[in-house]
């Protein structure tokens, strides 16, 4: 299952479509809207969220709730376009004193994007690089969500830390299972700890005092995974760089680390391996801990995977950084328009749908591709040749 998106952040709207879907998947259309409610939430959000009302109009591929094997298209609106009209024509002339985007800011895509297209307006490169396309990127992700659903996995995240505020945890990647969406949801940084909520909030007020930005670090834990999902065999196979792929693809993204992460550089192997148990209740091998974060030789484990990703902070700064302006070629200040402050909790709900394109690919190549019903009777004969193995 794979998707292409397009649309500019100020266009008419932004488009998915999906291929490789399999038929006979039930698909909820609210589901999807509720998603897209999620990701534009989060502490520290900017004007803009509150023009949207993301919500999704599929018109291809869903018949009477459930996939019928052809691709799906998927739609979210851009309420904005009405203010944009004009500086976004998709035909016709240029206007007259139209204000072209001269003053590339730092981190963003700006500069770098101009030399490489050669235009003399930002605004080309920004439409496009802007994370405003997340949003047609999570309505696709909805697909992959209830084909996971379907085969048992469930895929969340959660804020871990803004800029100097974290939550603490006592062992993270055993004990994240136990967060409910509840306790996620209900935080406006999306932290399952009221406490750390606090804390996180104040780094965002000083950020926003200060006229500044602020990033942080986020999880995405899935469970109920088969073990052996990915490859150890070639370069491609290995579940591990797909999602390391998948997860730097977004805007922003700037560490990925699985499990224990770069800690285990500085551990003895002796504390860092997860010890392999027989499981006599469940049939199953299992292990004693989870500092793998569910992954093994580029395959899923069967335990949860948990991977922790690092989001730099948001690169338009209401106190601006200096550039260069690309007209004049003299010293300028970088363009200050309305932004986001922080985005890290609407991050981790755009890499919760990232994650789960990659693990619907592993789940297909393994199970099959063509309908819902034979790749449950084959994800159901793998099961049961497991436990035969452990018994
Ligand atoms: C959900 C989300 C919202 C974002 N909002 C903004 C924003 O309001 N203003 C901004 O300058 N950058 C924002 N960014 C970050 C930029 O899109 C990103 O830094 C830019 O595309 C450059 O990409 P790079 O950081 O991967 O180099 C946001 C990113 C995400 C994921
Ligand atoms: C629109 C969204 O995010 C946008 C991402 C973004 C950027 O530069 O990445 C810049 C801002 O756009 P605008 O200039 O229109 O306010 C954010 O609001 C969204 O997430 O829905």
């Amino acid at each position: 299952m794979r998707y292409v998106f397009a649309g500019e952040s100020h266009g008419p709207c932004l488009t998915a479509i999906v291929e490789d879907v399999p038929a006979g998947l039930r698909v909820s259309e609210s589901q999807i809207n509720s998603d897209l409610a999620r990701r534009q939430s989060g502490y520290g959000r900017g004007g803009r969220q509150s023009i949207e009302r993301d919500t999704v109009q599929v018109t291809s591929g869903i018949r009477f709730g459930k996939t019928i094997g052809s691709p799906v298209t998927l739609t979210v609106r851009n309420r904005d376009w009405e203010n944009w009209t004009d500086r976004m024509a998709v035909f016709g002339e240029e206007p007259e004193g139209l204000v072209r985007e001269v003053t590339p800011r730092p981190g963003h895509a700006d500069l770098v994007g101009a030399l490489k297209t050669n235009t003399d307006d930002c605004r080309n490169i920004l439409e496009r690089s802007s994370a405003r396309s997340t949003a047609a990127r999570v309505a696709a992700a909805g697909i992959a969500r209830e084909f996971l659903a379907d085969l048992g996995v469930e895929v969340f995240s959660y804020v871990n830390r803004i800029g100097e505020a974290e939550f603490r945890e006592e062992s993270p990647f055993v004990n994240c299972v136990n967060y409910t969406p509840l306790d996620i949801e209900t935080s406006e940084v999306r932290c399952p700890n009221a406490q750390a909520t606090r804390a996180m909030i104040a780094e965002i007020e000083r950020a926003k005092a200060e006229r500044d930005t602020i990033g942080g670090t986020f999880r995405v834990v899935a469970t109920g995974l088969v073990p052996g999902l990915g490859g150890y065999a070639t370069a491609d196979d290995r579940l591990t760089a797909r999602l390391g792929q998948a997860l730097f693809s977004i805007q922003a993204m700037k560490g990925v680390e699985f499990g224990m992460g770069f800690e285990v550089a500085r551990r003895l192997g002796s504390e860092v391996h997860d010890p392999i148990v027989l499981d006599r209740e469940r049939d199953c091998f299992t292990r004693t801990s989870n500092n793998a974060g569910g992954l093994e030789g580029g395959m899923t484990t069967g335990l949860p995977l948990v991977a922790t990703v690092a989001m730099k902070p948001i690169p338009t700064l209401m106190r601006p950084l200096a550039t260069v302006n690309m007209d004049t070629l003299e010293v300028a200040d970088a363009s200050k328009e309305r932004s986001d402050v922080c985005a890290v909790p609407a991050a981790a709900v755009v890499a919760e749908g990232e994650v789960a394109f990659v693990l619907v690919n592993a789940y297909q190549e393994m199970f099959g591709s063509s309908c819902m019903s034979d790749i449950k009777a084959n994800l159901k004969s793998y099961k049961a040749r497991l436990r035969t193995m452990s018994r």
